[in-house]
């Protein structure tokens, strides 16, 4: 199978999860692309969707699908994106698509983060993916060396991309990420960092993963 094709394996897959009569918590990227498709012939059984990005909510309206203003939500039942990478406890890089700031505010409003990748974003130990962090322009100098002079690593401004919200995407290069809740704490506490691309507070508490054989389904609880 392509890897197109595994993800939309997931991307159906994903609609077992979806609570008929609820509003959806729906992230970014390419695979959650092929999830919002499959949505779509489901929406009549949905009271909307929440979106994490001007890509998505674009998507999705050109589908008929409504999208709420995430200020008038205060909970929703099931997120549902993609990563980038996730390790063995359902922690996970995400933004290589520069939309981690809105994802995690997504994420927090649910009560489930289903995460749909391909087989190929489950390894070890994050880091192999360079880490995306959201910075506030003026900041980013400042969170580079101090990215440098903490964890090592070598971070650079990805170029040519602004965020939905204005800022800038920092990617960190040669990671290894043993912790990922404890670099996920302390980069936040960071001036100028936005969101670090570590989900480990909004980890994954399901990930349906595309193989060969089919969808594979991992449980970390929640
Ligand atoms: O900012 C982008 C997101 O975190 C995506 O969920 C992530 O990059 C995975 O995207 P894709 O499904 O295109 O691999």
């Amino acid at each position: 199978m392509t890897q197109d094709e595994l993800k939309a394996l997931v991307g159906q897959a994903a609609l077992a999860y979806v609570v008929p009569g609820s509003i959806v918590g729906v992230g970014t990227g390419s695979t959650v692309n092929c999830f919002i498709d499959a949505l779509a012939t489901m929406k009549d059984q949905i009271a909307g969707a929440v979106s994490s990005s001007i890509k998505s909510t674009e998507r999705l309206l050109a589908h008929g699908i409504p999208v709420l203003d995430s200020n008038e939500v205060t909970d929703i039942p099931v997120y549902i994106d993609g990563a980038d990478e996730i390790d063995p406890t359902g922690c996970m890089i995400k933004g290589g698509g520069a939309a981690l700031t809105r994802e995690k505010i997504v994420a927090d409003l649910a009560a489930r983060f289903v995460c749909i990748a391909d087989a190929s974003k489950l390894v070890d130990v994050l880091g192999n993916f360079p880490l995306p962090v959201e910075v506030i322009p003026m900041a980013a100098q400042q969170v580079m060396r101090r990215f440098a002079s903490t964890y090592g690593g070598e971070a650079r401004i990805r170029e040519g991309v602004t965020t939905d919200n204005g800022n800038v995407i920092v990617d960190v290069r040669g990671l290894r990420i043993t912790d990922p809740l404890a670099m996920e704490a302390e980069v936040t506490l960071w001036p100028g960092v936005v969101t670090v691309g570590i989900f480990g507070r909004h980890k994954a508490s399901v990930c349906l993963l595309g193989t060969e054989e089919g969808v594979k389904t991992l449980t970390f609880g929640g």
